[in-house]
């Protein structure tokens, strides 16, 4: 009787204190001793920066998607510790910690999806265009690793100037002769999930029921709400329209400014990223009608857009020629 109860409170002790080779010794049931979790079917997916800001949210939720079957987290610092915490959750994907350039190639092998916000945020007073230096040449590594590693996986590129570092992985890909437009998106959902709330809020309605489809890039002025083509259909004033694009496209400095030096959005950014790789994702599956706005590469540098599986839009529709490289996505 006493050894059962020794070994239930060895096996509790395991898991309350942090884990290390000592203790793995010390255990009654060694971590290797132990059945493989998981094993559902899902997708393999990795989050580069995943110790970071947005990369910690993101993580949490990712491992709460029941599409995902293996999650593998990777970072320059505190891959080990945000990896013990999520592990613990107890949902259904398996999670794996990567830490440090070495471990780069491991966290990448065999993935279906790769999420990228590694990199860092800017501060009250700078542009994205300010991290172009330190950002381009962390998602050129991260993206030689993809291109090695995981040549066919949808990679969602967080990372600022989101108009910049998308040609700039698009550039990788190309030298490596793995390029797939198709495959690349630079994710700017964050735009569409602000342009939803703000529009909610005008017509007072459930943020829920609205989506507002934003195309364009992920800097100010490029940030293009299309406020006409908004469901559930709705008709603005003018004054309406001037305060829900400048609403829009000041979003990301509106939340900047309010953290005072603490960095940008985090949660929210999670949030959104999570509403666009679960889309990826359900694309990958083969659903049908999966269509989320991105930043993506499109022929002749001029807007289009697919409606899914509804139909298509006039490019004269959305009466923005001067758009550079756009868009929308039916992601598979
Ligand atoms: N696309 C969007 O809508 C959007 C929204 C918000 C933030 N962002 C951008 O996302 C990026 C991350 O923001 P954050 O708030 O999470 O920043 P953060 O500083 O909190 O986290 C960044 C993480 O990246 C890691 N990192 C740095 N170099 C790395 C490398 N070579 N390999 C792997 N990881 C590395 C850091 O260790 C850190 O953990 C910023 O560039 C920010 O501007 C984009
Ligand atoms: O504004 C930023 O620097 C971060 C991000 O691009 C955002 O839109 O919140």
């Amino acid at each position: 009787m006493e050894s059962v109860a020794n070994q239930r409170i060895a096996r509790v002790s395991a898991h309350l204190q942090p884990p290390n080779s000592q203790m793995e010794e010390s255990c009654v049931l060694k971590r290797t001793d132990c059945r493989a979790k998981g094993g559902a079917p899902g997708f393999k997916v990795a989050i580069l920066g995943a110790a970071g800001g947005i990369g910690q949210p993101l993580a949490m939720l990712m491992k709460m998607n029941p599409l995902v079957s293996v999650l593998h987290l990777y970072d320059v610092v505190n891959a080990p510790g945000v990896t013990a915490d999520i592990s613990h959750m107890d949902t259904g994907a398996v999670v794996r910690g990567f830490l440090g350039q070495p471990q780069l190639e491991s966290a990448l092998i065999g993935m279906d999806l790769v999420i990228i916000p590694a990199g860092v945020p800017r501060k009250p007073g700078m542009t994205r265009d300010d991290l172009f230096n330190i950002n381009a040449g962390i998602v050129r590594t991260l993206c030689e690793g993809v291109a090695k590693c995981c040549p066919n996986a949808i990679v969602n590129l967080i990372s600022n100037p989101v108009n910049s570092t998308v040609p700039i992985a698009a550039e990788v890909f190309k030298k490596a002769g793995t390029y797939d437009p198709k495959r690349l998106l630079g994710v700017t959902m964050l735009d569409v999930v602000r342009a939803n709330t703000f529009v909610a809020e005008v017509l007072g309605l459930d943020p829920r029921e609205v989506d507002v489809p934003v195309v364009g890039g992920h800097a100010g002025v490029t940030i293009l709400p299309l406020l006409s083509q908004a469901k559930p259909p709705s008709s603005f004033t003018p004054e309406e329209t001037e305060y829900l694009t400048k609403r829009i496209q000041d979003g990301g400095t509106e939340v900047v400014q309010a953290k005072a030096g603490a960095g940008s959005a985090t949660l929210s950014m999670a949030y959104a990223a999570v509403k666009f790789a679960d889309a990826c994702l359900r694309g990958l599956r083969g659903d049908a009608g999966v269509v989320e706005c991105a930043f993506v590469a499109s022929e002749g540098g001029i807007a289009k857009g697919e409606k899914g599986a509804g139909g298509k839009h006039s490019e004269g529709d959305f009466l923005h020629q001067e758009i550079v490289s756009i868009q929308l996505k039916q992601i598979i």
